[in-house]
């Protein structure tokens, strides 16, 4: 899809926000402790915490739990900490808040951009 690591990362920590819901993808819990609130603490929760794999009972889905199992990690979650260039990320952001909005914004706008081809003055092409 065209995205750098740090993109990746960056876009990644949009899970600080929301929830899994068993009904809908077969994962459940949340991942950080406000998540109705943007911020870097999905970066924060993710170094901060001891993370068990688990296999949920009920769908069959594995994911990751910490200690007292409120909180939770994908597989692909997991996988910021295992890859050493995107672990970097993981750590510039979870110290540098202002530094995670600003890159966020960036790469959810190239996201929300994708396929989409501007002029030079900007104007969307449609059917170009
Ligand atoms: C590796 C890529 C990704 C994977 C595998 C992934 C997977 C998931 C899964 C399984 C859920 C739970 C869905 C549910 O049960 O309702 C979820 C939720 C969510 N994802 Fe992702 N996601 C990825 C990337 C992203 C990106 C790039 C964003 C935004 C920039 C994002 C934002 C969210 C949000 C906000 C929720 C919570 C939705 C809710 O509370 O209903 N995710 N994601």
């Amino acid at each position: 899809m065209g995205f750098t690591d740090q993109e990746t990362v960056a876009l990644v920590g949009a899970h600080g926000v929301g929830r899994c819901h068993p009904k809908f993808s077969g994962w459940e819990g949340k991942w950080t402790p406000n998540p109705l609130w943007f911020s870097n603490e999905f970066y924060k929760v993710l170094l901060g915490e001891v993370w068990v794999q688990e296999t949920l009972a009920e769908t069959g889905r594995t994911q990751y739990f910490n200690a007292d199992r409120s909180l939770i990690m994908l597989n692909t979650d997991m996988e910021l900490l295992r890859d050493g260039e995107y672990r970097k990320w993981v750590e510039i952001y979870a110290e540098d808040r202002e530094r995670y909005f600003e890159d966020f914004a960036a790469a959810f706008g190239k996201l929300l951009e994708l396929g989409i081809k501007r002029d030079s003055r900007g104007a969307v092409q449609i059917g170009k």
